[in-house]
């Protein structure tokens, strides 16, 4: 049984960097319930990596105060405090020197686990991230992908089963079939395993697809708004918020519905040959389904692969169009 997330809660909190004119952080304050995905998003120096550095205390904060499980983190030893936040970076940061096991190992080395118990825990986390344990424990960052180097670096994140996960923008370097891949898989992940995880991304799409709630920062981290990926999508808050959600925000709704959602899925006749698409799978991936097979229909499967049913591109262009006059409504 893994252990699941702890509340974080910033309070006024601010950094104000030696010999700068301004603060990094000004004043900020987020409320991230347990067990939740939240997204930072916003525009490069507007303080993102910064504020999620004075939760695990990379970057000591000047002012405030930041609570983790109702626990203070400036009370708590920094190493202590580190052992209950896994920390995913862009860079990896594998120890280019050490095998996968050891690198996973870092931290239940340090803790003091047995020989024992870190060889089970290894092979578990590799198998949760999607690596056959035989094939990889052994090999050295520089013989992996992209990918299986990221999805390392996430296992040795969740090696002492922290219930904080900080992640800066992880998938960030990865091409992009590889980075849905890997968002995909994360997602799946986080489904079972029910981390408090905060996530650094400039990419709002990215956001929307992963976030439980999403804040989006302006300037010093300020919180222009703080909400569901739907209700971003559907209210944008200001026009900072607008320029972020972008034109296309009906289109971006789609990916939040699954197609086992849509009602009225027609009759299976005459499928053969259509391309499928599986029903956890959003109606933007069946729409891009769709246009790339060139076809007017996509088949859905159940979990266990059985056709359910059949979407047509006028089931998804409806879906739209009742977004676009919602939307407009809101607005
Ligand atoms: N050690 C430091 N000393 C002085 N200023 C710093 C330091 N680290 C960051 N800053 C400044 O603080 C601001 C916020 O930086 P931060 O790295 O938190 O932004 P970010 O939103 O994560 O940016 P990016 O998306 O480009 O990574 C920037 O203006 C940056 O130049």
């Amino acid at each position: 049984m893994s252990e699941h997330g702890v509340r974080i809660q910033l309070d006024r909190v601010t950094k104000q960097y030696p010999r700068q004119p301004e603060p990094a952080v000004d004043n900020v304050s987020l409320d991230i319930p347990a067990g939740e995905l939240v997204v930072f998003v916003g525009p490069s120096g507007c303080g993102k990596t910064t504020t999620m550095k004075m939760i695990n205390r990379l970057i000591e904060p000047t002012s405030g105060e930041i609570t983790i499980g109702g626990e203070n983190v400036l009370a708590l030893e920094p190493n202590e405090l580190r052992t209950r936040i896994g920390y995913v970076i862009q860079q990896i940061g594998l120890f280019p020197h050490m095998t996968v096991r050891d690198n996973i190992a870092v931290v239940p080395r340090l803790l003091g686990w047995d020989k024992a118990r870190i060889t089970r825990r290894v092979d578990e986390l590799l198998e949760l991230v999607g690596l056959d344990p035989s094939a990889f424990r052994d090999r050295l960052p520089k013989q992996l992908s992209g990918g299986q180097q990221q999805r390392v670096g996430v296992a040795r994140a969740l090696a002492a089963d922290p219930p904080v996960m900080l992640m800066d923008e992880p998938f960030g370097a990865t091409d992009p079939i590889t980075r849905d891949k890997l968002q995909n898989e994360f997602l799946r992940l986080q489904k079972e395993l029910r981390k408090t995880i905060i996530f650094v991304t400039h990419d709002f799409d990215e956001a929307v697809k992963l976030g439980d709630r999403i804040a989006v920062l302006a300037e010093q981290s300020h919180v222009a708004q703080y909400d569901t990926p739907g209700r971003i999508l559907a209210a944008p808050a200001n026009d900072y918020v607008e320029g972020f959600v972008g034109s296309a925000a009906a289109i971006k709704q789609l990916g939040l519905m699954h197609v086992g959602m849509l009602t009225g899925l027609a009759e299976l006749s005459a499928t053969s040959g259509l391309p499928t698409v599986r029903s956890r799978e959003n109606a933007r991936d069946a729409l891009d389904i769709m246009l790339r097979a060139g076809t007017s229909h996509v088949v859905v499967l159940d979990e266990q692969g059985d056709p359910r049913g059949v979407i047509g591109f006028e089931d998804i262009a409806g879906l739209l169009r009742e977004e676009v006059s919602r939307v407009g409504q809101d607005a």
